[in-house]
This record gives C-alpha cells, sequence and structure tokens, in this order.
C-alpha cells in the first residue's frame, strides 16, 4: 500500500505548514505498528489553467488502481471511525490510495464522478491549505483510532 496526498496549490511556509508536516510526522510513527506507510504529498501548479487543467494533472498524478478519495463539500460527511475502517480496508486489500484537494474551482466533475470516495468536511468551503491540515489530523487521528489508543473520543 502507498498512501498519496494529491493537492492542487502548494503550502509556503507558515503555520498551516508546520501542521501538516506535524500531522504526517504523528501519522508516520503511529502508522509505523499498522502497516500504514508515510504519506507521501505532492503539490500540483496548473498555472492558473483552470479545474480542468489541473483534473488532468490530477488524474497523472494518481497511481493506476489506487482508491481515490476526493476532499468535496458536496460528498459525505462521514465520521472519523468510518474514515479510518476506509483506511484500514485499504490497508487489508494492499490498495494503493490517493487522498484528492482542489484547487480555487474545486475538483473536475468527471473526476468526482470517478472518485471511490468524496468526503465533506461540512457544507461550508473551507481554504485548501486549511483543508490539507483537516486531512493531516484525521489521518492521525485514524491511525489512532486503529491502534485503539485514546486520542479520539466520543
Ligand atoms: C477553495 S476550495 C474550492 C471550492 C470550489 N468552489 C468547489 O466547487 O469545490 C479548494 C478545495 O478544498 C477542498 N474543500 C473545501 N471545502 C471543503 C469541504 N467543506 N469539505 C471537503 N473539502 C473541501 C476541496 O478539495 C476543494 O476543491
Amino acid at each position: 500500500m502507498k498512501l498519496h496526498l494529491v493537492c492542487v496549490g502548494r503550502l509556503r511556509k507558515g503555520p498551516e505548514k508546520m501542521m501538516v508536516e506535524d500531522y504526517l510526522d504523528r501519522f508516520a510513527k503511529a502508522g509505523r505498528g499498522l502497516g500504514l506507510p508515510p504519506v507521501t504529498v505532492t503539490e500540483l501548479d496548473a498555472k492558473g489553467a483552470g479545474m480542468i487543467a489541473e483534473g488532468e494533472l490530477i488524474a497523472r498524478a494518481i497511481p493506476p488502481g489506487a482508491a481515490m478519495a476526493i476532499l468535496d463539500e458536496r460528498g459525505r460527511r462521514i465520521t472519523s471511525p468510518d474514515f479510518a475502517a476506509h483506511l484500514g480496508d485499504w490497508r487489508d486489500q494492499a490498495r494503493d490510495v490517493a487522498l484528492v484537494i482542489g484547487g480555487a474551482d474545486g475538483i473536475a466533475p468527471d473526476l468526482r464522478d470517478r472518485a471511490d470516495l468524496a468526503i465533506s468536511f461540512g457544507a461550508m468551503v473551507w481554504p485548501h491549505m486549511l483543508v490539507r491540515v483537516m486531512v493531516a489530523e484525521q489521518l492521525y487521528r485514524a491511525a489512532s483510532i486503529l491502534a485503539g489508543s485514546p486520542y479520539h473520543r466520543v
């Protein structure tokens, strides 16, 4: 299994980048004993060419056969344990996974249609850099849930 975080846009030095790095580092440590690999982050820049050009870059960055989970406000509002269960299932199937965060115009409709899972963090639109922080935190939370550690409480 390989785990990819494919993002349109670059994170500059700053608090969001520090938080993403911290959570992904925690995820890598927590995932070690769970058969979950460290996350590979791919940042894409279509240089303002728009959603369709970004969609083509995203499609090229996703390994063939990988499960594609997109972040999209129109997606499903799943719980953190549900997300952990998806991650655990993909791991058990030895399936590569690509988590995709779109750019300012969102993710191209044809890619959205092809997604195995569309995850919503609520009906409001968040900036891509905050979504990246939230995904990194949810990955760490998922690993904690799969490990049975007390980080996640309901
Ligand atoms: C600034 S938003 C773009 C919103 C755009 N208007 C759209 O139609 O998707 C950039 C990216 O952040 C992610 N995103 C923003 N809000 C989200 C939410 N509530 N749930 C999940 N992902 C979200 C999506 O991947 C989106 O493509």
